[in-house]
């Protein structure tokens, strides 16, 4: 379980981070999105024990990251740009790894390297972008950590390395408990990956919720009417957008679903929907309610 609770963190007068809270559950896979500068990398590196919040806990497992060399043991980071020793090979970096890690997996490693087929006696610094991310997943999963920190993790990997270290993460969690927290603005991935949401922006979060919760209290709905819309029609709802196309009215509405469907029927329309959202379309609209500039975009 980590605990963000009322964290501050500011940069030469730049607040990065501001009263943040984060929950995180165990053997979890949480999805930290945010739009540029939110203060994702800012949160995940105070997470990781490499920068010491200005104010405020964090805890892992009930005890502060921050100089806890014992917390770090189990606690691994990918950046978003991995860091290699210069002039190391594969099997250099994992003999670190190793000494460094004390539930280190040496069958593990072996074992992997079924999936990242990449010469181990190689200096890493000689592989393109995508390899050197492979290698940085390798190590971190043969290091088999509690709690796995990402940073925009897969930039870089092909899709068919993308599944592979997707499925072992997820095997990963399922079977040894770790927890997962993991920074994109890829939502689709995030979508397809994570089971909570935490959304970051200008340094504070705006919710966090389980996706399945998420996703069942937003809705887009279709409607039409014979002659004007009846004013009720928005009346009991929180509406995000609303926009006229003809005679139908486009709204992306919170609220459950049944409720919708309840209130609108009763109002008689001649045509009638309510669809999901994506998670794209989620956090387009929920960071526009928030005033970001973002553009109305009905997908
Ligand atoms: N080392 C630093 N020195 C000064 N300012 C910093 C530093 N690191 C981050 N900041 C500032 O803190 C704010 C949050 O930055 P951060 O990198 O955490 O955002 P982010 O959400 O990860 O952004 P992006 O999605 O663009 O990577 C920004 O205004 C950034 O300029």
């Amino acid at each position: 379980m980590i605990e963000v609770i009322g964290v501050t963190k500011e940069f030469d007068g730049t607040e990065a981070l501001q009263n943040v809270q984060m929950h995180v559950k165990k053997s979890s896979i949480y999805g930290l999105l945010g739009t540029n500068g939110a203060g994702k990398t800012t949160l995940l590196k105070i997470l990781a024990g490499i920068y010491k919040q200005d104010s405020g806990k964090v805890h892992i497992n009930g005890v502060s990251i921050f100089e806890n060399v014992n917390m770090k043991n189990k606690v691994i980071f990918l950046a978003d740009i991995p860091y290699f020793f210069s002039h190391y090979t594969v099997r250099q970096m994992a003999n670190y790894y190793k000494s460094m890690y004390e539930a280190w997996n040496e069958e593990r490693f072996q074992m992997l390297h079924n999936i990242f087929t990449l010469d181990a006696t190689q200096k890493i610094h000689r592989f393109s972008k995508g390899m050197q991310r492979q290698v940085a997943f390798w190590l971190a999963l043969s290091s088999m950590p509690d709690v796995l920190i990402l940073d925009e993790p897969f930039d870089g990997l092909d899709p068919v390395i993308r599944k592979k270290v997707k499925n072992l993460i997820v095997q990963d969690v399922a079977e040894r408990e770790m927890t997962v927290l993991v920074s994109s603005h890829n939502l689709r991935e995030v979508e397809d990956f994570c089971d909570h949401i935490g959304i970051l922006h200008k340094g504070k979060i705006l919710f966090e919720k389980e996706l399945d919760d998420l996703q069942s209290n937003i809705h887009k709905v279709q409607v039409a009417f014979k002659g004007e819309d009846p004013e009720a029609l928005l009346q009991p709802f929180h509406v995000l957008y609303s926009e006229k196309r003809g005679s139908v009215t486009l709204m992306i509405v919170k609220g459950e679903k049944a409720d919708i469907l309840k209130h609108i029927q009763q109002l008689n329309p001649i045509l009638f929907d309510v669809l999901p959202l994506s998670l794209e379309e989620i956090f387009v609209y929920e960071m526009g309610d928030t005033g970001y500039a973002v553009q109305n975009i009905m997908v």
